[in-house]
């Protein structure tokens, strides 16, 4: 069973706040999931191999650490998980940036694909999957099955919020990919949006309704 984390430091709580209230246009919108995305990218890091470098400072040779060479991927699900990449980048500048193409069926809810590029060495990489939202949890399994058919093996998924019900789909599904969130819901409506949730991310993100 794949573990969850949810964080909780109290900058990406507040930002998350004013990234659900329905009074925040576009451009904050869009700066905020930014934010975030920069705050949980700290957190999601932690795990992070170092190894020990020698090095002169103006005053002494020391020892000191740097992040051990390891290949990291990032792949956001078109359009919503974009949203979410520049913030990450900001972080880890060297991540190759994959994209699963991913809309979900509004009559039906299930994921309908439509586009997938990724680093030619995929199957090397830690991949981090990117989607604002984790609902029925149907575009989160077929991404991260669209990656494991191509190779992958290292993968967790980070959402800024997540309905049980994705939860469960994605621990049912994928059990070896931990999964990383801000805030857990409370349910979906019958139209499959998450409760309180935000709307539709990428509508907001791009100013689409
Ligand atoms: O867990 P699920 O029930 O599959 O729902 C979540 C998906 O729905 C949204 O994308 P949407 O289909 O609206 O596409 P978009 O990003 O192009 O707006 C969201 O960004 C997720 O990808
Ligand atoms: O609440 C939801 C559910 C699916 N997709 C969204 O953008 N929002
Ligand atoms: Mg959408």
């Amino acid at each position: 069973m794949s573990r969850v984390y949810v964080f909780d430091h109290p900058l990406i709580q507040h930002k998350l706040t004013f990234i659900r209230d329905k009074n925040t246009g576009t451009k904050e919108f869009r700066e905020l999931v930014d934010e975030v995305a920069t705050l949980m990218g700290y957190e999601i890091t932690r795990d992070m191999p170092l190894e020990e470098t020698t090095i002169e400072t103006p005053v002494a040779t020391c020892k000191s650490n740097v992040i051990a060479g390891k290949k990291v991927g990032l792949v956001p699900i078109l359009r919503a998980g974009l949203g979410m990449v520049d913030g990450l980048l900001k972080l880890i500048p060297a991540a190759k940036v994959g994209h699963v193409g991913l809309y979900r069926d509004p009559e039906t809810l299930q994921p309908v694909e439509y586009y997938v590029k990724l680093p030619s060495d995929v199957a090397e990489r830690e991949l981090i999957v990117i989607d604002p939202m984790l609902a029925t949890g149907g575009s989160a399994v077929a991404a991260i099955a669209a990656l494991k058919k191509r190779g992958a093996r290292n993968l967790k998924l980070m959402c800024l919020i997540a309905a049980p019900e994705g939860i469960k789909m994605v621990q049912d599904e994928h059990p070896d990919v931990d999964i990383y969130v801000a805030a857990i819901d409370e349910y979906l409506n019958d139209h499959g949006y998450i409760v309180p949730g935000l709307g539709d991310a990428g509508d907001r993100l791009y100013g689409t309704k």
